[in-house]
């Protein structure tokens, strides 16, 4: 079959496809053998050679394009992947074959190319952390008493804050933090028990000559401080309307979001000098160095000083955390925790175990909390959680199984809500069965996320 102007190339993986719709084994794998690239190639409406084998039930050369290791996940121009193709022609035994669990069949159900654009509470960020500053002591010393330099107070682990007028038009933001300079806090710095830290340069220049007492850069240099012990009374004095802000949960969604973001990143290193004050390795006590970024031990035979010294710096814990989709597109799987106020439900999550990839911790705790099996895994974006120091990992996620049975211990009740139920929550048009946590929460924004993807709200 050779078209007139078809180049070399395409009428060999015309004939490649051909071959793969006629069930030719022998011509489909010889053609893999020198023209390896052509196992995802699509021809006309974005038909691959898995796909029309699947169409046409030749069982062969699905298992040999699947040893070869081709993309089943790929989809043709109406969106369907090779296990729908399979699903829709009766071919169970294909279908079979495609759907295992791990990125097979429903991949469709997932919003196509990165989700992108979705910024998080907590998440933005408008210092430059200028980690190559941290070794810089000549640079810190300068930055840390010059009056340009901005610090932020925390007692034990609470911000100081003040009270903001009126609204943002992003969100209602009664509070904002308590910019302090040097002056103010030059007694706190040298009292023992204080934590400071640098926390990076605004990314904003100001357009203002830099000074000698500002550092000859002219770049305005942030810190935080965390003590346990506080010069209340004076501080009243000087700020009579600010607050230290508790205790965490809620009163951290209040802060103004172009704020959160520095609150998240400050609190979480400061909550691991409050835990870690010890070597986690001997037990030995430790030197804070590298601006408040590093611990070391000073012990010199200590392990952890040797090959990646990872317990030294300020720990994360990854946290996946999912909206898992019917396998029939319309519905979404959330959970209460016994905790949570009532009517309230949520995206399940849960921390990612040593050792396992973020799609697998999605899978496995899916099924730990509700019993629900998980095929394929979306990352959709990620929100920093400074209680202590999560990072939640936002996913869509397609589940192969609809059976809920709950994990009593930590689980209340899991569910399986409509789109239309999800929709009523945002839109408000009727009385919505349920509620769902606040949109400072990634949970709030990954369900979102699904309804606009999918019903071009
Ligand atoms: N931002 C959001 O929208 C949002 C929503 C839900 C949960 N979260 C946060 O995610 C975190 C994890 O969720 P979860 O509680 O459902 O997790 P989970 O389902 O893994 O269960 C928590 C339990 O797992 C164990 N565990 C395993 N690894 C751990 C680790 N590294 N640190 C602490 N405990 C560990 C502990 O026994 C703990 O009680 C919570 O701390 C919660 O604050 C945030
Ligand atoms: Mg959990
Ligand atoms: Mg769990
Ligand atoms: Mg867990
Ligand atoms: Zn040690």
């Amino acid at each position: 079959m050779t078209n007139v102007g078809m180049s070399p190339k395409d009428e060999m993986l015309a004939r490649f496809l051909d071959a793969a719709a006629r069930g030719d084994v022998a011509a489909v794998s010889a053609t893999i053998g020198h023209s390896g690239s052509f196992i995802n190639e699509s021809g006309e409406n974005g038909w691959t050679a898995l796909m029309l084998a699947t169409r046409h039930g030749h069982v062969e050369v699905v298992n040999t394009l699947l040893s070869e290791g081709c993309d089943k996940s790929l989809v043709n121009k109406s969106g369907q992947t090779s296990y729908d193709i399979a699903k829709f022609w009766g071919h169970k035994h294909i279908a079979g074959l495609l759907a295992d669990g791990k990125g097979g069949g429903n991949r469709h159900l997932l919003p196509r190319g990165s989700a992108g654009g979705q910024e998080n509470y907590f998440s933005r960020e408008f210092l430059n952390r200028m980690s190559e500053k941290r070794t810089d002591s000549q640079w810190l010393e300068a930055k840390q008493s010059s009056p340009a330099s901005v610090y932020i107070l925390f007692f034990n682990l609470n911000p100081f804050v003040t009270p903001t007028a009126g609204e943002t038009s992003e969100s209602r933001a009664p509070f904002g933090l308590c910019r302090l300079r040097w002056e103010s806090v030059e007694a706190l710095v040298k009292q023992p028990g204080t934590t400071l830290v640098f926390l990076g340069v605004e990314k904003q220049v100001k357009l203002v000559p830099p000074s000698p007492e500002g550092g000859k850069d002219g770049l305005t240099a942030w810190f935080a401080l965390n003590t346990d012990s506080i010069p209340v009374k004076e501080l009243e004095l000087s700020y009579p309307n600010s607050v230290f802000l508790k205790p965490p949960m809620p009163q951290l969604l209040r802060l103004n979001p172009n704020e959160a973001g520095v609150i998240a990143q400050a609190r979480s290193v400061l909550a691991w000098h409050d835990r870690y004050s010890f070597c986690p390795t001997c037990g030995s006590r430790t030197k804070v160095c590298e601006g408040g970024y590093k611990r070391t031990c000073l012990n010199e035979d200590c392990r952890s000083l040797q090959g990646i010294q990872n317990t030294c710096y300020p720990r994360v814990d990854p946290v996946v955390i999912m909206l898992v989709i019917h396998p029939d597109g319309n519905q979404c799987l959330l959970g209460r925790k016994k905790t949570f106020p009532a009517g309230m439900f949520s995206c399940l999550a849960g921390f990612v175990e040593a050792g396992e990839s973020m799609e697998d911790a999605v899978r496995r705790e899916v099924e730990e909390e509700s019993g629900v099996k998980v095929g394929p895994v979306q990352y959709v974006s990620s929100q920093p959680w400074p209680m202590p120091s999560s990072l939640m990992i936002g996913c869509l996620a397609v589940a192969v199984s609809t059976h809920i049975k709950v994990d009593e211990d930590e689980i209340e009740e899991a569910r399986w809500f409509t789109r239309q139920q999800v929709i009523d929550v945002f839109t408000k048009n009727s009385q919505p069965v349920f509620t769902i946590p606040p949109r400072q929460a990634i949970a709030h924004q990954l369900i979102k996320y699904w309804i606009g993807v999918n019903a071009n709200l």
